[in-house]
């Protein structure tokens, strides 16, 4: 921290300060000194606060105290990740001026404002995750929404009812969302994501067209079918508004647009992500979930290729079929030699987009030269025979002029910043070289001037040396002081030497000192222009990105499915499920890794006839797994990915729809009845007959009977008005009469034997209803007192005895009464009236005539 410096709020340097701030209310604004960034009054508390660095106080404004913190440069990163991760915009306010020249305070400028949704700096980004910056608009009842990956360079845009935000919410997963600060769209408000306010006029239609013609270079929209989202637009208005605005510069990457349309997407619900543990488990953690499975890319840039291929299954096949194709090519002729080269390559796409931004360090520039004479030697790995592989190697064709720039133009191994020099090949730049030279021969000319000047004194303990603070000195021990010749001027005294300066030492030191500074200088110069080189050749790097990326992906997809077993799924246009032996990856992973035992495979036989299967079975049998396993099946088959299991036969899809278990959401104020009510209703609502819909013990939130009753209800209209694809899981037996009533349901059970007072779970899907449940005997495995188990087994005989000598059965599945219509309505004048006409036989004046008449009837 500088030590001298008034902060009083008129000195000009805190009136350059203040007016920066006013421009940037919302943020933390780091405010360049030399060394530190400084942080000033309120924004100085928060940092305090929030970073737990010291405050201190200067200077006098408004008659208080100026309250500063400051944070060292060098640790910049550290403080960033940390308030990024809590949520806080910071303004960086750099020294843009030249120190040497300026005339009063340097000139400061805030060169980015680092945000959640638009870090790009790779320290502070997760290697396998993109930060996602989103901006959601509502006109009505139709949402906008407009996305950006700042370090993959993609833009999306979608229009979807209020209903699907929350979908679209959790695929997205976006770090940062903006809304227009007036109307905050309700959807948004509700799914509790992390917002940030904008101006309502930054969200306006027209602005946002012509942003994203601009963005994209063209002048209609038209070419990527984009032409008619006015509500996406508006949306799309603010984002890029705000990712320039962070950037503090134009976003040259962000050159392709696509638009998503919620019927391209197999929908997943929020609940469906969450019970199915597809990228979180269901406590928040990142394994084992199927994408920490799935996941053995070599870069991180594969790896998040196939967060994205997870997370966005399409209905439409095709692009499944070709990785299919591609998993099949690199299983016949071999994937470890491309994830060899693979471990060598770095992530060509973040720092594309370091370059577009100019951000890029000079390391990732020599990984980037590394990873492009690699190129050859990795796409000599690729195997023939996929349409989808031999399209991604035109990828790999990287111009060859950038790595021509990099080889000439960067060092070997550079330093990490420009600023410290060395990051320019020598050779590049002549005056360069000079410049260099002067600095590095300073070692030879100073041995030379000790020895003349030992000579010449004869002080045979003389030493020229340097320090950053004094410069070049001659040093001479006390004791010799006297030699020392007239020309010698005393620079500084210390306890046991002199220091001197000579006039042709003080040349020279004018010399190496201005050399060291244009070096420096004309270094910085020489990396610009080559990122000006690298950002008009950024199509070619960006595609390269994008091509290792999916290759990577591919290739884990193909080691996968050589490791563990899993088979390449077919599709057929007929509605169908049909899997042979298949697996839940996920616990079958555990069980092996663990020891316990063999996964026991399970079919799973659902088409045109057989829609429904009710399972019944003992708590631990297996019921969950055996539902959340079929829907890992249909997802993963969906992605492009082989599957776990022996044979596999998917007709189309449109949604997977989970109801399984519940924990309270009492930040929402919901019971665990309530929302197993309210996640059931949403089902209802949106579930086709293409979609798959899991029910797990639907109905036991509540009493025994409400339950029975809405369970039953709940499976009769999945099978006669929805008619989806349903597994329905239950400990009510009562619904294993179900398939007797319904023509498409059937009864499945898992498997248990009793032996004596225990239990034996064969996890075995078998065919007709469960004989009983096993309640009580899986109370006694869990450790339950054994007079508990005692007591609980009596209570159960004596409620068994009273339920069979019952009589009549209540008919669960009946056809609902029709709502009760008053007698009056039945007798209606005006309906009578009405049933007499006939509209086709009426002029428009004799409509109207009748129309009065009736109304008049109506009161009458
Ligand atoms: N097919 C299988 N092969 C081997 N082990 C299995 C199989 N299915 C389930 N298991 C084991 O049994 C445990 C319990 O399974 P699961 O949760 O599916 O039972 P459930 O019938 O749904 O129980 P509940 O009715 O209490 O919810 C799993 O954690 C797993 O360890």
């Amino acid at each position: 921290m500088s030590q001298a410096q008034d902060f009083s709020a008129h000195t000009p340097v805190m009136q350059q300060y203040l007016r920066i701030k006013a421009e940037h209310p919302d943020d933390l604004v780091f405010f360049r000194m030399g060394d530190f960034y400084e942080v000033f009054f309120d924004d100085a508390r928060k940092a305090n606060a929030l970073l737990d660095v010291t405050l201190t106080s200067r200077g006098q404004s408004a008659g208080q105290p100026v309250v500063m913190a400051g944070v060292p440069v060098s640790a910049l990163e550290s403080y960033l990740a940390k308030l990024i991760k809590l949520g806080v915009p910071v303004a960086i306010a750099e020294q843009v001026g030249d120190v040497a020249t300026a005339k009063g305070p340097v000139e400061r400028k805030v060169v980015r404002v680092v945000t959640p949704g638009t870090v790009t700096d790779t320290e502070l980004l997760a290697d396998k995750q993109d930060a996602v910056l989103m901006a959601v608009v509502a006109h009505g009842k139709t949402y906008g929404l407009a996305w950006l990956s700042l370090t993959q360079g993609r833009l999306g845009l979608a229009e979807c009812a209020d209903k699907e935000v929350p979908s679209w919410l959790a695929r997205l997963n976006p770090a940062e969302v903006l809304v227009d600060r007036e109307h905050q769209p309700s959807a948004v408000l509700a799914a509790r994501a992390p917002i940030t306010n904008r101006p309502s006029w930054q969200f306006d239609t027209t602005l946002g067209q012509r942003k994203l013609c601009e963005q994209l270079g063209v002048a209609s929209l038209a070419g990527f079918n984009a032409q008619e989202l006015k509500t996406a637009h508006a949306a799309a208005a603010a984002l890029l508004s705000y990712a320039e605005h962070t950037q503090g510069r134009a976003l040259a990457h962000v050159k392709t647009l696509t638009v998503q349309r919620s019927g391209d997407l197999i929908d997943m619900p929020p609940a469906t992500q969450r019970n199915l543990e597809l990228v979180l488990t269901l406590r928040g953690e990142t394994s084992p979930t199927l994408l920490s499975l799935l996941d053995s890319c070599r870069t991180g840039m594969g790896s998040r290729a196939l967060r994205h291929w997870l997370l966005n299954p399409k209905r439409d096949r095709s692009e499944a079929l070709l990785r299919h194709d591609a998993i099949d090519a690199f299983l016949r002729h071999g994937f470890e030699p491309l994830r060899e080269s693979l471990r060598h390559v770095s992530d060509v796409e973040r720092i594309a987009a370091r370059v577009a931004l100019r951000q890029v360090r000079p390391r990732e520039l020599a990984g980037l030269r590394a990873t492009l004479k690699a190129l050859p030697a990795l796409q000599s790995t690729l195997p023939a025979g996929s349409e989808l592989i031999t399209a991604l190697a035109e990828g790999l064709c990287a111009s060859p002029q950038i790595e021509t720039l990099l080889v000439s133009a960067i060092a070997d191994e550079p330093a990490v910043l420009v600023r410290d020099g060395g990051v320019i090949a020598t050779g590049f730049d002549a005056e360069l070289d000079e410049l260099r030279a002067i600095s590095q021969n300073c070692d030879a000319f100073l041995l030379d001037l000790e020895t003349r000047e030992r000579a010449r004194t004869g002080i045979p303990n003389l030493r020229v040396q340097f320090n950053r603070v004094h410069g070049f000195y001659i040093e001479v021990t006390q004791g010799q002081v006297d030699k020392v010749p007239l020309d010698y001027q005393r620079r500084q005294t210390l306890k046991n030497a002199e220091r001197y300066i000579t006039p042709e030492l003080k040349a020279f030191e004018d010399k190496a000192l201005s050399a060291q500074e244009r070096s420096l200088a004309r270094e910085k110069m020489l990396y610009e222009n080559v990122l000006d080189q690298l950002i008009d050749a950024l199509q070619p790097l960006t595609q390269l990105g994008r091509a290792l990326a999916s290759l990577d992906a591919l290739a884990a997809l193909a080691e996968r499915a050589a490791c563990l077993n899993w088979c390449r799924p077919e599709f057929i246009n007929l509605p169908c499920i049909d899997i042979s032996a298949g697996r839940h990856p996920v616990v079958e992973a555990r069980l092996r890794e663990t020891g316990v035992g063999e996964f026991m495979a399970n079919d799973c036989r659902l088409d045109a006839r057989t829609r429904f299967a009710v399972i019944t079975g003992p708590n631990m049998g297996g019921k969950s797994t055996f539902m959340r396993q079929v829907a890992l099946i249909s997802l993963l088959a969906a992605m492009g990915a082989f599957v776990p299991a022996a044979r596999c036969r998917l007709g189309p899809m449109d949604a997977i729809h989970t109801r399984i278990g519940a924990a309270d959401d009492l930040a929402n104020a919901q019971s665990t009845f309530m929302l197993e009510m309210t996640e059931g209703a949403a089902i209802l609502h949106s579930a086709t007959e293409h979609s798959l819909v899991l029910m797990d013990e639907i109905g036991r939130g509540t009493s025994t009977f409400d339950g029975l009753a809405l369970a039953g209800a709940i499976a009769s209209h999945l099978h006669d008005k929805t008619r989806a694809f349903t597994l329905f899981a239950t400990h009510y037996f009562e619904l294993t009469e179900f398939p007797t009533q319904h023509p498409q349901a059937i009864n499945c059970h898992v498997g248990a034997v009793e032996s004596g007072d225990n239990i034996v779970f064969l996890h075995e899907i078998q065919p007709g209803p469960a004989s009983r449940s096993y309640g009580v005997q899986v109370a006694r495995l869990a450790g339950m007192p054994a007079s508990l188990v005692r007591q609980a087994r009596a209570t159960l005989e004596a409620l068994e005895a009273k339920a069979s000598t019952r009589e009549a059965q209540i008919d669960l599945f009946a056809t609902p009464p029709e709502p009760a219509t008053s007698s009056a309505e039945l007798h209606s004048p005006v309906l009578d009236a009405l049933n007499d006409i006939d509209p086709d036989a009426l002029s428009p004046r004799e409509a109207l005539d009748l129309l009065y008449k009736l109304k008049k009837l109506n009161h009458a």
